[in-house]
């Protein structure tokens, strides 16, 4: 928020990464960047690794072999998981669920100050809630509550914002209206990575596009990612997958 800039202080390097559930490989000796300031899409079927490869660029997973080396801080992330992910029931106001954003960014014994509950305002208002601080989340539909982590994220003000399906279960004009704060992020100069399902909505709004079934199938701009080959690729990839497969041994 706050309209500066949000400068992007390094990209991302992945550089032969696996990671593995119980030692099942869920991604396969990955490798490439996301440059600073990009706006990227982790597309690919389900079950590819989309959202295993997220976490782990967000450090909750640890690669079995290889490395991420990040130019940013844990500080510097700001992250939705999917919606799955995420419960509702915790008897939470809209107000302190937006401010889960201020703590996020400077630390949770940092003292929340008058100009955090101005900038929660302000974020309620960019994402159309005005008027609803005091709704515990549990009371607010799909869109709505994704809306109010829009604006976690937005009062977070992350220079690395990474999404987990932003979109699914939304509306279209929610969905609309989202796409333009993940635009607005792409102008400030964040780097903007998303896990999404929908070809279209990436071809419409991501510039850059990693498509993965486990093993990278391709990256780069987003027309030649997504070129009937590569999807045709994916797709036979992902039908011969063996959920059982073990991690490969390392190379000597
Ligand atoms: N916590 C976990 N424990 C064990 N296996 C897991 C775990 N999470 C994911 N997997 C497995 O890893 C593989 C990749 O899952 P992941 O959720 O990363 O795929 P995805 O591309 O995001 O799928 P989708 O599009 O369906 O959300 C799948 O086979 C999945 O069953």
């Amino acid at each position: 928020m706050g309209g500066q800039p949000a400068m992007s202080s390094g990209g991302i390097d992945l550089t032969n990464v696996t990671i593995t559930y119980d030692r099942h490989p869920a991604v396969h000796h990955l490798s490439g960047r996301i440059e600073a300031g990009s706006l990227t899409a982790i597309a690919g079927p389900n079950g590819a690794g989309k959202s295993t490869l997220l976490k782990a660029i967000m450090g909750e997973l640890k690669p079995a072999e290889g490395k991420i080396i990040k130019g940013f801080t844990a500080s510097d992330i700001g992250y939705l998981p999917q919606a799955a992910e995420i419960n509702r029931r915790f008897p939470i106001s809209v107000l302190d669920t937006v401010m889960l954003g201020a703590w996020k960014r400077s630390g949770a014994f940092r003292a929340v100050g008058r100009q955090d509950m101005i900038k929660a305002g302000d974020a309620l208002s960019a994402v159309g809630l005005e008027g609803f601080e005091r709704r515990p989340v549990g009371s607010l539909s799909a869109g709505q509550f994704q809306r109010v982590l829009f604006a976690r994220l937005l009062l977070q003000d992350a220079p690395l914002i990474l999404l987990d399906e932003p979109f699914t279960a939304i509306d279209a004009r929610t969905t609309r209206d989202l796409i333009d704060i993940v635009c607005r992020w792409h102008g400030e100069g964040r780097t903007v990575v998303a896990v999404l399902h929908d070809f279209d909505q990436v071809r419409a709004h991501f510039p850059q596009t990693l498509l993965i079934a486990r093993e990278l199938i391709a990256w780069g701009r987003t027309e030649e990612a997504l070129s009937p080959a590569n999807l045709l690729t994916a797709r036979a990839m992902a039908e011969r997958w063996d959920e059982n497969a073990a991690i490969c041994e390392p190379a000597a």
